[in-house]
């Protein structure tokens, strides 16, 4: 099952920054795993914002469900999940 998920940012102003790059390097490496496993397709940064848009390719809710879970960044960030359906007129390709 494909979604479309928008993901923001809010990490803590005060927060430590020794603490702020650890949590980002392993939020790098655990997307990574998953991009390469075919799990996160599409990953794209929102223009100007702490923000991206990705694509999950996940079994199920409770997988993405999961997934999202465990992102390193989850405790801090804003998800919202849009779970997509074939489109009727979709050419093939
Ligand atoms: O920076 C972000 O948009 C949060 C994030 C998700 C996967 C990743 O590597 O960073």
């Amino acid at each position: 099952m494909l979604y479309h998920v928008r993901m923001d940012v809010r990490l803590p102003v005060d927060l430590d920054p020794a603490v702020r790059a650890e949590i980002i390097a392993r939020e790098k490496a655990y997307s990574q795993k998953l991009q390469r496993e075919g799990k996160w397709p599409q990953l794209w940064r929102i223009a100007g914002e702490y923000a991206n848009f990705s694509i999950l390719d996940v079994e199920d809710h409770d997988e993405l469900h999961t997934l999202l879970s465990g992102l390193p960044l989850f405790p801090y960030m804003e998800i919202k999940v849009t779970p997509l359906a074939a489109h009727p007129s979709k050419i093939a390709g």
